[in-house]
């Protein structure tokens, strides 16, 4: 190994690699690292923002500057195509999104040294961060973190809550797993919080799932421009400009098709988007969402029909998918294996694949190079600033 070296590349998992291959946690692009594996700062190691970075696990790169977070989120999506020898016709500069923009987050609360401690987890732990700052979250959550904070400071004993918190049209919505208030007290001050802080919902889940404890009036979430009942926990995309990114690409790509199948469609983030002028067949195994999905798509008159359906256990067939002309999928981080070989048989000319997961995207993309598809276009999407998250929106042509 050469006296000193220079980082080329952020890996996967974060840390910065010189050209011989040696990993060096906290490291940017350019850096230079020497024999004893000190860091020199190169032109793109930025100061990490926040307190809490190296410790808090919601992020693992605020030491690298824009240029080389958008290199990160392009790179890790073109070398997972590459190692597959999938070869994209076209890669879009990354979509990324801003600090501060984060509509969603799960939180974690215990008690510490007699007071609550709620964040993120740490790093490759299960301790929790007493997050004092965030520079992903949007303000609105940070506000109802330290809210909760407060309240739960005031409990005795031992607790770990779980603290899913979303930002919805009518403001915060709150999740907590693993806890009931006791008694009137303890209920009282939680009802006064919501009403104080003007929390939107406050569902309790004590493990049979989650039961309503605050709900003013019905919750939405407007997608497309169509509001939305937005059932606990439901799947939101964590940003609104990355949803407005992968919602943008569905609509570009798929714009001259009259008959879609959203597969894995949530709440309807890709078939609201699609919208007036066509027939779009969504399709989810969970059945909260899909019915809020298909009442929000009758409101708004479109022609969209919504099947519930496990698409793992039992895909869209290849002879069921025939009748369309478009097909967009977002399956969870494992992938679709199953239900891409249906697509890849059905021969369905346009197929717009938006992932949470290069690689299980990558191994299923396979399949449908190996069915005659080209892939005309990647786009890699940043929409968890900091992190070693990374999504994109693809789309293949037969
Ligand atoms: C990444 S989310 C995408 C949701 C939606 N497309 C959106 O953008 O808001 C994946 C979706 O797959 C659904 N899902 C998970 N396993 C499934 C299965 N076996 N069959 C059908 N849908 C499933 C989840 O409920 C979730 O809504």
């Amino acid at each position: 190994m050469s006296e000193t070296e220079q980082i080329i590349r952020i890996a996967a998992k974060g840390d910065g690699i010189t050209a011989s291959g040696r990993h060096v946690r906290y490291a940017a692009p350019g850096d230079t690292i020497s024999a004893d594996g000190a860091i020199t700062p190169g032109p793109h190691h930025a100061t990490p923002p926040c307190r809490h970075f190296g410790k808090c696990g919601g992020c693992q790169l605020q030491h690298c500057d824009d240029e080389a977070l958008a290199g990160f989120v392009r790179d890790r999506v073109v070398n997972a195509a590459e190692g597959q020898g999938l070869v994209p016709a076209k890669v879009a500069a990354p979509h990324m999104s801003p600090p501060n923009s984060r509509r969603r987050a799960s939180l974690r609360a215990i008690n510490g040294g007699g007071r609550a401690v709620i964040g993120f987890n740490e790093g490759g732990s299960h301790k929790v961060v007493d997050m004092r700052e965030c520079h992903v979250l949007r303000p609105e959550l940070m506000a109802a973190r330290d809210t909760l904070a407060a309240y739960f400071g005031k409990l005795k004993g031992k607790f770990a809550i779980g603290v899913e918190l979303a930002l919805l049209d009518q403001g915060i919505d709150c999740l907590l797993s693993g806890f009931m208030p006791e008694g009137l007290e303890q209920t009282e001050d939680l009802l006064e919080l919501c009403r104080r802080s003007g929390f939107a919902r406050l569902s309790l889940d004590q493990g049979y799932g989650p039961e309503g404890f605050w709900e003013p009036e019905p919750v939405t979430i407007t997608l497309s421009g169509t509001p939305v009942a937005c059932p606990p926990g439901a799947f939101l995309q964590a940003t609104d400009d990355g949803e407005a990114a992968l919602a943008g690409a569905a609509q570009e790509w798929l714009a001259g098709c009259t008959n879609v199948a959203d597969l894995f469609s949530g709440l309807g983030t890709f078939a609201l988007a699609l919208g007036e002028g066509r027939k779009v067949l969504a399709a989810e195994a969970e059945r909260a969402a899909l019915l809020a999905c298909r009442t929000a798509g009758a409101k708004a008159g479109l022609q969209l029909e919504a099947a519930h359906r496990d698409l793992f256990r039992n895909p869209l067939r290849a002879e069921e998918l025939r009748g369309f002309d478009g097909i967009v999928l977002d399956p969870p981080r494992a992938g679709a294996r199953t239900q891409v070989e249906q697509i890849a048989a059905s021969g369905v000319e346009r197929v717009v694949y938006i992932s949470c997961n290069p690689s299980s995207w990558a191994r299923d993309a396979t399949l449908l190079r190996e069915a005659g598809y080209e892939l005309a276009e990647l786009r890699p999407v940043g929409q968890f600033r900091w992190s070693i998250h990374v999504e994109l929106a693809s789309l293949f042509v037969k």
